[in-house]
């Protein structure tokens, strides 16, 4: 087992005393094992992957035990914890804009993160991995992009840098919150097809936040369902997926079902 999440409940402190937002959530994650985290928006599916990031900061806290290969990354110095982020566990974030610095270069950035985590000093050969892994991100003309700074990139092509990035470090275990979302639907399929590459090569764990059910159902192997901060029900993907058993998620599965239902309708409309 790489990921053994136990009772993890996450508060956000207030003068007033905490909020809870994540409550009382338990699951493991074992080698070349996908788990999918479906949920409305704000059910607790970000704030759950970046406790197991060990990434939240003092605004929150964090209570439970989050075990990666038997160590508690609760219990870990920021040392530690960023040693283990990049080289071991990577997360792949909503917002692309928001993971680069608008200050530096996307070949600085990326050189200095496959430096520290690789411990490889030659730029030469860790530009020649960054390359291999545009090319596998559909990211042609490497070199033109290495040379620009964030603002001067679409966030589909800073989300697939991203990816493109995640994918050189080769971790244990990647994380994507909704990794498709700033992608356009033909770079959609390529992203989830590497990545399920990825996993097959590597044997990485995975998990995977989406609104969307059918990239879910094609990469998780199980899934597990969040509603206010709770796991409501968890299982086989694709039997959650076409079988759900409690309310929320039966909720949430026919609000998308519909929504892909009218989508059809005004595109038929929009063809005839
Ligand atoms: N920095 C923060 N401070 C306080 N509360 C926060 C913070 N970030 C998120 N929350 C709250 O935590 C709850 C869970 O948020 P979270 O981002 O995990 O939802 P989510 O399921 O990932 O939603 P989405 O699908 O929209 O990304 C929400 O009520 C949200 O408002």
């Amino acid at each position: 087992m790489i990921i053994d999440v136990k009772n993890l409940s996450v508060y956000a402190r207030s003068k007033s005393g905490g909020f809870p937002l994540v409550k009382e959530v338990n699951f493991s994650l074992h080698a070349n094992e996908c788990l999918g985290i479906l949920g409305e928006s704000g059910s607790g599916k970000s704030i759950t992957c970046k406790a197991v990031m060990g990434l939240l900061d003092e605004r929150f806290e964090v209570q439970g035990e989050v075990f990666f290969n038997g160590r508690d990354i609760l219990k870990m110095s920021a040392k530690e914890k960023s040693l283990l982020r990049g080289k071991e566990m990577c997360m792949i974030i909503q917002n692309p804009m928001t993971a680069f610095n608008p200050l530096f270069s996307i070949e600085n950035q990326l050189l200095e993160t496959l430096s520290t985590h690789l411990h490889v000093k030659d730029n030469k050969s860790l530009l020649a991995l960054i390359l291999e892994a545009f090319e596998k991100m559909n990211l042609h003309e490497g070199e033109a992009i290495l040379k620009k700074y964030p603002h001067q990139l679409s966030g589909g092509m800073l989300q697939r840098i991203m990816i493109a990035l995640c994918i050189a470090l080769n971790p244990s275990v990647i994380i994507a919150d909704e990794p498709t979302t700033a992608i356009d639907v033909i770079n959609q399929v390529e992203v989830i097809n590497e990545l399920k590459k990825v996993r097959e090569l590597f044997h990485t764990a995975m998990i995977f936040i989406s609104h969307d059910l059918s990239i879910l159902s094609q990469i998780s192997d199980k899934m597990m369902v969040m509603h206010q901060g709770s796991i409501v029900e968890r299982g086989v993907a694709k039997e959650i997926i076409f079988n759900p058993k409690e309310a929320p998620t039966k909720e949430l599965i026919s609000t998308r079902l519909k929504l892909i239902e009218a989508f059809r309708g005004c595109v038929q409309e929009c063809v005839c």
